[in-house]
């Protein structure tokens, strides 16, 4: 396959808003995924299949800027009503007094101060940090062949000091989809409460995901303060999840009805695509509503964040399956302890659980390559670690060497790919080859995916929640639309729903992180 042909093939899953786009992290991601492991390759290929003359241009790197600024300007509802700059209002969300504050107000400032610590609409958080000097540096995502730096920015989240909504005539709506997720009660709980902050009286939790605006027999659940304030100290969603559900514009139909104009919304990928979906059809029925979302990933596979709630948690629990895959491996005769941890086409649960524990032999991940069998596999290994060491120890992604198993060909309600179960298969055949060879091993498999699903948030993704939440509710304020809370280099953003779910974020095989984890584990390359 020639580099074009790799250009064309990936083009069209790819949201090309403009020629710049094609130096980008995406591009760059994906065709690692098509056997271009170096950066080099990448921007060889980059170069060679479009005109060179682009970057000649002395003001390229201006239009990429702007380009840059373009895709990540935030929806809002001045965009599309004419008179709501007019409406809009100081804001009530009060940061440093208890007294009721509309009266004090002067244009917005408290009259007595200059000081009052909401965010500046024109706030921006450095998207990228890292100046890469070349292309071949670790993990190097360049934008061009030289790959200069670019400034590209964000838009930092926070409190406005203008707000679009009376809180008064706001009707809000909190709804989690998808799979559990530690941390989705914390998020529940600080939206509710920063609500209440902001003065609005009207809040629904729907039941059971998208599903929850369709079945009429599942009843809403109002919410306040009172009825949040200690759910946090439990795993799982005080509103139920689920997968699949009704159409969109069943679902703004229902929004309608409700005379819902706040929705704030809790899920990963499908759900944020969800969102988006919504966000559009309001705007498209002139109705003055405002969709956040707040992304829930376990699996840690949303784009431009450094890290999504719930994730920390998963590795903190995974520990305790590994340590136990452990003893059981070193307690035994030629002992071999196999842990499958959550990751569908991302191995950061799996890589980071590793990295964490010490106790990893070999970590194998979705976004890697390996072989089972052969003089390079897994296996072989496996037998070389008995030899030398005793035992040993494999953390395996659920997405991982998915070409071994036979296609289950199925989804699930929300369309996502069933996968076949690696951990057993990774257990089914060690068995075999060790009694195959006449070499004992002594096999044991742990599947802790749902103990650690369910379970409540650790401190830092207890913070994480906390932020995202009252941050879900300052957009929704601040009248943007569209968009979702994330952290970015530390600094907490908003950033249009689109740019975070045009494909999922994977390990990047060529980045340090991966190589700390091969260093840590010591494993070979299987290949
Ligand atoms: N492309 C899409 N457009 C609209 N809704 C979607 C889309 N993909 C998934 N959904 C809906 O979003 C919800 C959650 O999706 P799912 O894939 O199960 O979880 P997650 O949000 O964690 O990726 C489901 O109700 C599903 O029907
Ligand atoms: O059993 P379920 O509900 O289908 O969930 C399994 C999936 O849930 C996850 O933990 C997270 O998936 P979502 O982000 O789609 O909720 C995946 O790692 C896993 O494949
Ligand atoms: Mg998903």
């Amino acid at each position: 396959m020639d580099s074009t042909s790799v250009l064309k093939f990936v083009s069209p899953t790819i949201k090309t808003t403009s020629f710049y786009r094609v130096f980008s992290l995406p591009i760059t991601r994906k065709l690692r995924n098509y056997g271009y492991k170096k950066s080099s390759d990448v921007v060889r290929v980059s170069a060679e299949s479009t005109s060179s003359d682009r970057f000649s241009d002395p003001k390229w790197k201006t239009k990429f800027q702007d380009d840059f600024e373009d895709r990540f300007c935030l929806p809002h509802l001045t965009d599309i009503f004419d008179d709501v700059v007019a409406n809009a209002i100081p804001s009530t969300f009060c940061l440093k007094s208890r007294r009721p504050v509309t009266e004090y107000f002067a244009d917005g400032y408290l009259l007595d101060e200059k000081w009052n610590g909401y965010v500046n609409n024109n706030d921006r958080v450095l998207q990228k940090v890292i100046h890469f000097s070349s292309p071949t540096s670790a993990g190097a995502e360049c934008i061009d062949p030289d790959c200069s730096w670019v400034e590209q920015w964000v838009h930092r989240a926070g409190p406005r000091e203008k707000i679009y909504f009376k809180p008064e005539e706001v009707n809000a709506a909190i709804v989690t989809c998808g799979g559990l997720c530690p941390g989705l009660n914390d998020v529940i709980r600080q939206i509710v409460i920063t609500l209440e902050i902001y003065g609005v009286k009207k809040i629904t939790g729907i039941p059971f995901g998208y599903r929850g605006f369709f079945d009429d027999g599942i009843p809403e659940m109002s919410l306040s303060r009172k009825v949040v304030q200690n759910i946090h100290l439990t795993g799982g969603s005080l509103l139920g999840v689920s997968r699949g559900g009704p159409n969109i514009s069943d679902i703004v139909d229902n929004m309608q009805k409700r005379r819902i104009n706040m929705l704030f919304v809790l899920g990963g990928n499908g759900t944020h695509a969800g969102a988006d979906a919504i966000h559009n059809e309001c705007r498209k029925r002139r109705m003055r509503v405002a969709v956040v979302g707040v992304p829930k990933t376990i699996d840690n596979d949303i784009l431009l964040m450094d890290k999504t709630f719930g994730f920390d948690t998963a590795v903190e629990k995974s520990q305790r399956a590994i340590n136990s895959a452990y003893i059981e491996a070193h307690s035994a005769y030629h002992g071999i302890g196999i842990v499958k941890l959550m990751g569908r086409s991302s191995g950061f649960i799996a890589m980071h659980a590793s990295l964490a524990s010490g106790q990893i032999d070999i970590c194998l991940i979705p976004e890697v390559p390996f072989h089972l069998h052969g003089p390079h596999g897994v296996l072989r290994h496996l037998k070389y670690l008995l030899e030398t060491k005793g035992s040993a120890v494999v953390c395996v992604a659920e997405g991982a060497g998915q070409n071994f198993l036979e296609s289950i060909n199925s989804r699930d309600a929300s369309g996502n790919i069933i996968l076949g179960d690696i951990g057993v298969h990774v257990q089914q055949e060690t068995k075999k080859y060790f009694k195959d060879i006449g070499l004992p091993a002594d096999v044991k498999y742990i599947d802790p995916t749902y103990m650690i699903r369910a379970c409540r948030a650790n401190a830092s993704d207890g913070i994480l929640c906390t932020v995202l939440g009252q941050n879900a509710v300052h957009g929704a304020f601040a009248g943007y639309s569209g968009i979702t809370v994330g952290i970015c280099n530390t600094h907490y953003v908003y950033l249009p729903i689109p740019e975070v779910i045009s494909y999922p974020r994977n390990v990047d095989p060529n980045s340090r992180m991966w190589h700390r984890c091969l260093t840590s584990t010591g494993q070979p390359d299987f290949i």
